[in-house]
């Protein structure tokens, strides 16, 4: 029998809230088909031929080949953007492998400095992407050469282009690594042909005559053109534009395009509090600053490969989770001895924050439909050492309200969302949703905001 149970019910979802002259040539092959590098497919690394190349290249730029390789992973694999293990070297410990098997060699290992330049030029590129490829389109004076462009071609491309333009970087060793690279894992010729489309970029930027977009006409057509000048999909653009108005939403656009701060909570069920977290940073010598509304929360700008390096992460002294994630919690107020109902709770942020302040006394029931999320929630809550005060429950909240209702003293929904709130974090993400998959969302929040008010 469904029981009403009373409920406190929190609802957390994110957004329910022409350059001159002639065209450049190229000799035409089709981007899915005719590439002399494999197009990226991990499994291809397990059969032996591959396993067995061990060509070392020490001239190529190691954070420019890693780079390109992951770019390829993420727009051709689905990746995400910021894959890091604990040591902060791509998802695990086999970058260079997918190096070497897209490449076909391998370079120098990365050092720090270059994980931090692979960290951004990736993050950036593909932030930047709608922006690079319309100047790189601009340039090549033709879509179809861009379209038939190989795909580790493009990437070269756009982190050459990204270099010159958003990092500033000194034009000719940009033209040079780049030009090297695609010349060593391409061909001569597509190494001439990024030597050709770079040093016209240098020379449109010096004269400040980069070929972009005016915003002007009609609605649709200024969407499209600040859709390129801010690197956004043109739905986007247009939704923002008429809710919020366009002098909002390109304060929103560059808010997204921004460099993402993030913070640190220390686990305090692990005995952890801010001050010990803040002289771990100090000793590390990783700047941040306390948070101003929660006070477990330290906020860092800078440092974070450190902060992973160091094994705060790993030892569960600390964790990374918004300061927003954190204040629907303070909403929730956990007391000890509540029974607590997580409805869609993996992969567990605000569940461990909510057991952590049970002081060992009550429950929080975390249920999630995704199993995989909910064993990193479990392995995650007995490194945090608040595995004592949770059960897990692997179903669809809409069964579970019909058919086993859970009781408890307050009901957090973090229902599934859009993400459209974290787009200077998540970089790839504007690029994968669809304005359809908001009108789905919509009706799945409604029906899981039922089933949590109904249990
Ligand atoms: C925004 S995430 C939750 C994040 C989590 N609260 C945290 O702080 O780490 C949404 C979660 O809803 C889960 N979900 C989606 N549909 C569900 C359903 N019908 N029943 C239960 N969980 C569902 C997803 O698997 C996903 O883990």
């Amino acid at each position: 029998m469904a029981q009403v149970l009373s409920l406190t019910a929190t609802l957390c979802a994110a957004e329910t809230h022409k350059a001159s002259s002639k065209p450049l040539k190229l000799a035409k092959t089709s981007r899915e088909t005719k590439t002399k590098t494999p197009i990226y497919n991990p499994r291809k690394g397990s059969g032996s031929s591959f396993n067995k190349i061990r060509k070392q290249n020490l001239e190529v730029s190691p954070h420019r080949a890693v780079s390109a390789v992951r770019l390829m992973r993420i727009e051709l694999g689905g990746a995400f953007a910021d894959l890091l293990n604990e040591k902060g070297k791509g998802s695990g410990d086999n970058e260079m492998g997918y190096v070497e098997r897209t490449l076909g060699f391998r370079t120098r290992e990365l050092e720090d400095r270059d994980l931090r330049l692979v960290t951004d030029i990736v993050g950036g590129t593909i932030r930047w992407r709608r922006y690079l490829d319309y100047l790189i389109c601009s340039i090549c004076h033709d879509d179809s050469t861009f379209r038939h462009m190989e795909p580790l071609l493009v990437q070269i491309l756009r982190i050459g282009f990204y270099e010159i333009i958003k990092l500033d970087m000194p034009h000719y060793a940009v033209v040079d690594e780049n030009v090297r690279l695609a010349k060593v894992a391409l061909r001569p010729g597509a190494g001439n042909m990024v030597n050709g489309i770079l040093r016209k970029l240098a020379l449109l930027k010096e004269s400040n005559t980069l070929p972009l977009p005016k915003v002007e006409g009609d609605e649709r057509a200024q969407a499209r053109a600040l859709a390129i000048l801010h690197s956004h999909p043109v739905w986007m653009v247009r939704r923002w534009t008429k809710y919020i108005g366009q002098e909002e939403a390109i304060k929103l656009m560059t808010w997204n395009n921004s460099d993402p701060s993030f913070s640190l909570r220390a686990n305090s069920a692990k005995g952890v509090s801010r001050a010990d977290l803040v002289m771990q940073l100090n000793s590390l010598k990783v700047p941040h600053e306390l948070s101003l509304h929660l006070d477990d929360f330290v906020r860092i700008q800078t440092g974070m490969q450190i902060v992973i390096q160091a094994g705060l992460l790993k030892e569960g002294l600390c964790s990374v989770q918004d300061e927003s994630a954190g204040m629907v919690v303070s909403v929730v107020n956990p007391q000890p001895g509540d029974r607590i109902i997580d409805c869609c709770a993996a992969p567990g942020g605000k569940t461990l924050y909510i057991a952590s302040q049970l002081s060992g006394q009550g429950m929080v029931s975390a249920i999630d439909i995704n199993k995989g999320r909910l064993r990193i929630l479990k392995e995650t809550a007995k490194l945090h050492q608040v595995d004592g005060v949770i059960t897990t429950i692997h179903s669809d909240l809409r069964i579970v309200a019909e058919k086993n209702p859970v009781k408890g003293d307050k009901v957090l929904l973090d229902a599934p969302c859009s993400g459209l709130g974290v787009l200077s974090k998540r970089a790839d993400l504007r690029w994968n949703r669809k304005l359809e998959d908001m009108e789905q969302l919509k009706n799945l929040q409604d029906e899981l905001l039922d089933a949590a008010s109904i249990s």
